[in-house]
């Protein structure tokens, strides 16, 4: 019977995820990832796929089962794409490994090596389909004793990365032959390249300076002469960059640091003449990045933003849903594809602008491929429709309150699935703290659900979707977030009759800083489970990935500043409160929140004699709920589970 089975942990095999979508710029074809959870293998085995846009016939280009992200030529008959392949150093350490290839839409299968990398952080074809602009990481650690001199030591997923520096070259696709672009720096991080389409300049953004690597530069680079030149300094953010059709003008996307880590991504205008900059998307006042969590989503190399002649396309966050937007330079942003309550996770457009490539999710569909063309939408594929098929999904259901100082707050309760009686329920706080919970497909909370708790997920202040305000909460943590999301636990139980007596309280990272933070601050919760988290402003400076300037930012604090402020956020310094039964999931080589997080806490803990265990994940990272291992993930999922379980027994029976 369909939709009989049970949604638990291992629901994650055979689920395939669909991403990457790219458009040949000609519009003839869609180019895409379909990769599928495997426990047998432990792996994503991913393929790459297209679907011929006229006659929709789909055709498997590479059968994997590690390859991905296929980047079209501009002529429409050739794509570059990933291969993932196992390098070692002759110490035998793991070193990530990428084979750059070629291969022509007409012969399916066949392709050729252009180079061995050892990651890609962007591609930009030249218009004559000759050559690749790329951003390749360059240097690898020493194997034995590393002896650092630089800044950052670490990044997530990467390890060591303290001798990359991320380098501009020219790649001719055919020969393979790679040429670096000098810019004169020393030390250098390229965020994005772009070849224009008149092909004579290749615009990149870059960090260059060591100790302060938010800020970008953009260089022009002239293809001819071999020069380059900058055109814009001391930029903050994304710093993805799309030329106008007529090679003019630039759009970059990013930020002026107005509300430092906090401020939205805009669409600025820039004039690489005379260095102008306009800001396009300030009145939307909204992040015009996709910012939706999910955790069944597959790595994209696609661009963030694309200039065809209708006009500048980019996505927006907006109350837990996600738009595609257009922007022409002198007038407002509009929508294009508005999907309502659902996500448009990544597009891509053909050249003239008239065909939309797009992945689409919605709280109950993992992602599909869609087609958008004549103001119509299309689904393309059915990858998910089998194994959806096979289970019960519960549909969530919005609400919204007043919060105490009159600001509204959203938030969304899935209940369990028909025929499965409510046991308790879960107030899940999102990471971030700028990101948002909304329309995403989340794979964990339908097996929550079915394991019968009810998923509450709130989009506190600091969180994505709404007002660069409203997510603005420097120096401030743990106040108006954590009274947003407490005021929301009295809607969900006045209101909606949720059990008092048997809620639990989860988060991950931000969201595990929030779920310590609150079991230092109250008793109402019978379980907490608390993920990749915080609990030490002060062992964080320094150590996390996404940099020391990231606790001074956003806690306006350093050890040695203020460092009374850095405790006073600290979870740690209330460990003397806690009295829930807490769960401490980490990943031994989460490097953006590191063991020490899940340590010190787990060991107060011990120490006070509450209730803890520690959960560590050996060769995962600060992504385990999202692109761990899959046997992991099916791990993690059943502790939960069994945390859960243990502390919310038996029926409901009071209240
Ligand atoms: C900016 C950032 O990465 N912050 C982390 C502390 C965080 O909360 N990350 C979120 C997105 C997560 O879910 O991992």
């Amino acid at each position: 019977m369909p939709g009989a089975e049970k949604l638990g942990p291992d629901s994650l095999d055979g689920l395939v995820l669909v991403s990457n979508p790219a458009v040949t710029p000609d519009g003839r074809y869609i180019l895409y990832t379909a990769a599928r959870v495997s426990l047998a293998t432990d792996s994503y085995e991913s393929s790459i796929l297209a679907v011929k846009v006229d006659s929709g016939e789909q055709i498997v280009l590479q059968s994997g089962p590690r390859d991905s992200c296929p980047v079209p030529s501009p002529d429409g008959r050739r794509y570059v794409f990933a291969r993932k392949v196992e390098q070692r150093d002759r110490r035998g350490n793991k070193l990530p490994g990428i084979e750059l290839r070629l291969a022509s839409l007409d012969a399916p299968g066949a392709s050729q090596l252009i180079a061995r990398v050892e990651g890609i952080v962007s591609l930009s074809w030249s218009p004559d389909s000759r050559r690749l602009a790329a951003a390749l990481p360059m240097g690898r650690p020493d194997e034995d004793v590393k002896e650092i001199e630089t800044l950052p030591v670490w990044f997530n997923g990467k390890g060591f990365v303290y001798k990359t520096r991320i380098e501009p070259f020219i790649i001719d696709v055919d020969s393979g032959i790679m040429e670096r672009i000098e810019l004169g720096l020393n030390w250098l991080q390229v965020s994005d390249v772009a070849w224009s389409p008149d092909g004579k300049k290749i615009a990149i953004s870059v960090a260059a300076d060591m100790l302060r690597p938010y800020l970008l530069d953009v260089y022009v680079y002239d293809v001819e002469n071999g020069e380059a030149h900058v055109v814009a300094q001391g930029l903050r953010g994304y710093g993805e960059l799309a030329w106008s059709p007529d090679s003019k003008l630039l759009a970059y996307l990013g930020h002026r640091g107005e509300r430092g880590f906090s401020s939205h991504q805009k669409i600025m205008l820039l004039n690489p003449e005379t260095g102008g900059l306009e800001c396009l998307t300030c009145s939307l006042d909204r992040n015009a990045v996709n910012t939706v969590n999910s955790d069944v989503r597959f790595r994209s190399c696609l661009k963030k933003l694309q200039w065809t002649i209708r006009g500048i396309y980019f996505l927006v966050s907006d109350s837990g849903r996600v738009i595609l937007y257009r922007v022409q330079p002198g007038m407002e942003p509009e929508p294009v594809l508005d999907p309502g309550e659902a996500v448009v996770d990544e597009f891509s457009a053909s050249r003239d602008g008239s065909i939309i490539a797009y992945t689409l999710m919605t709280p109950v569909d993992p992602k599909e491929l869609y087609l958008y063309r004549g103001m119509e939408a299309r689904r393309l594929t059915r990858h998910t429709e089998a194994w959806k098929r096979r289970y019960k999904l519960a549909q969530p259901r919005r609400f919204s309150f007043r919060a105490s100082d009159g600001a509204t707050v959203e938030g969304w309760v899935l209940p369990p699935p028909e025929g499965v009686e409510q046991r308790g329920w879960v107030l899940y706080i999102h990471g971030g703290p700028k990101t948002m919970w909304g329309y995403g497909f989340m794979h964990e909370f339908h097996v929550l659900s079915n394991a019968g708790y009810t998923v509450v997920y709130v989009n506190p202040r600091g969180s994505d979707g709404y007002s660069e305000d409203f997510a603005d909460i420097r120096c401030r943590y743990g106040e108006r977030d954590y009274m947003d999301l407490m005021e929301a636990v009295d809607y969900v139980v006045k209101q909606l009759g949720l059990p008092k007596s048997r809620a639990a309280v989860m988060g991950g990272s931000y969201g595990g800083f929030m779920t310590n933070w609150v079991i230092g601050h109250t008793s109402f919760f019978r379980a907490a489970v608390t993920m990749r988290g915080i609990s030490n402003w002060i062992s964080m400076y320094g150590t996390t990935d996404i940099g020391w300037y990231f606790v001074e930012d956003q806690l306006c604090c350093t050890p040695w500043r203020r460092s009374d402020l850095c405790w006073e956020k600290s979870p740690l310094r209330y460990a003397d409160r806690i009295e829930t039964p807490t769960l401490i999931i980490h990943s031994n080589e989460d490097y953006r929140c590191w063991l020490d997080q899940a340590l010190q806490l787990y060991t107060a803990l011990k120490l006070r004699g509450v209730e803890t265990k520690l959960a560590i994940f050996p060769g995962e990272n600060h992504d385990l709920s999202r692109s761990g291992k899959p046997r992991h993930r099916v791990k993690r999922l059943q502790l939960i589970l069994d945390w859960l379980n243990k502390h919310i027994p038996g029926a409901r029976n009071e209240d």
